[in-house]
């Protein structure tokens, strides 16, 4: 299965916020976004979904314009993950995680018992079955930030969409979570594009990275080849060294150490 990203504009009413933007994520790969605050991950996103009118360019699954496609039958395909936000009726985590299998039903469609046990495994897929009678309006932002991962996996989606899925968590659970991420990609071959802004979680664990610059060109391709200390510096304005590790395992692993908030060419001035 490939998702196609082709040329497309998207933006709010008359204001295009990212054009030109192209890519393409086959089932197995593990890309990251990568983009300044406000630059338009979250429009993007949005607008893959169809939750937002695309401005112009097509999105294709296998070939397929979405164009006309109902929200279930886009629900059966493709997971979201949004940032974490707390609705404001206090469902339990179990029916908010069993709303992954209704957004495949349609509007009028219960779950089933089948349904509600896909949404009771998903919890405990993630290690949270303890929460599944918890009001989701009452537990932590960490928490709810699994509950929505568990809520995509009911889905049983072939592409995930994740929103900064390791914002809200504890360095434990982030790990985990992306451990989780990839391990998915790996064994069931699922396609994920998820945003962060850790360039460390895209080095260590994305299979390609799109990373967006301050001017909103996006550009795609390996790890290593599209994260350079370039990038960093231009987008973000920080000095930064890559540096190539061998883990104890016997792994090479790059990692991104940031030197301090003056870029490069202030650093040389001033130094
Ligand atoms: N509902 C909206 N109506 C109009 N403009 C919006 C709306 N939502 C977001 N924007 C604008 O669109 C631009 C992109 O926002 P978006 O949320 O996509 O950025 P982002 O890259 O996801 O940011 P972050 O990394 O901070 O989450 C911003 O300038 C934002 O102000």
């Amino acid at each position: 299965m490939i998702l196609t990203v082709d040329n497309i504009a998207c933006g709010y009413g008359a204001q295009t916020v990212l054009s030109g933007v192209s890519f393409e994520i086959h089932s197995g790969d593990f890309m990251c976004l990568l983009g300044p605050n406000g630059v338009g991950k979250t429009t993007l996103f949005k607008t893959i979904l169809r939750l937002l009118k695309i401005q112009s360019g097509k999105i294709l699954l296998n070939g397929k314009n979405i164009a006309n496609w109902s929200q279930p039958q886009l629900a059966a395909k493709i997971g979201y993950v949004p940032q974490a936000h707390t609705p404001p009726f206090p469902f339990t985590v179990l029916d908010v995680v069993a709303m992954g299998r209704s957004a495949r039903l349609g509007l009028f469609g219960s779950p089933s018992p089948a349904d509600m046990k896909i949404a009771g495994q998903a919890l405990e897929t993630l290690s949270i079955g303890y929460l599944r009678s918890s009001i989701y309006t009452r537990i932590s932002g960490g928490e709810r930030q699994l509950v929505l991962i568990a809520r995509a996996l009911a889905q049983q989606p072939e592409f995930l969409i994740m929103d900064e899925p390791t914002a809200s968590l504890d360095f434990g659970n982030q790990i985990r979570v992306l451990d989780y991420i990839r391990d998915l990609v790996t064994k069931s071959g699922i396609g994920v594009l998820m945003t962060t802004h850790y360039p460390n979680h895209a080095l260590r664990y994305g299979s390609k990275v799109a990373a967006i610059g301050k001017n909103g060109s996006l550009t795609t391709g390996a790890p290593r080849q599209v994260i350079t200390e370039q990038y960093l510096q231009d987008t973000y304005g920080v000095n930064v060294q890559i540096v190539q590790l061998q883990l104890r395992d016997g792994q090479v692993a790059s990692a991104c150490i940031p030197l301090s908030t003056q870029t490069a060419s202030t650093a040389e001035k001033t130094g």
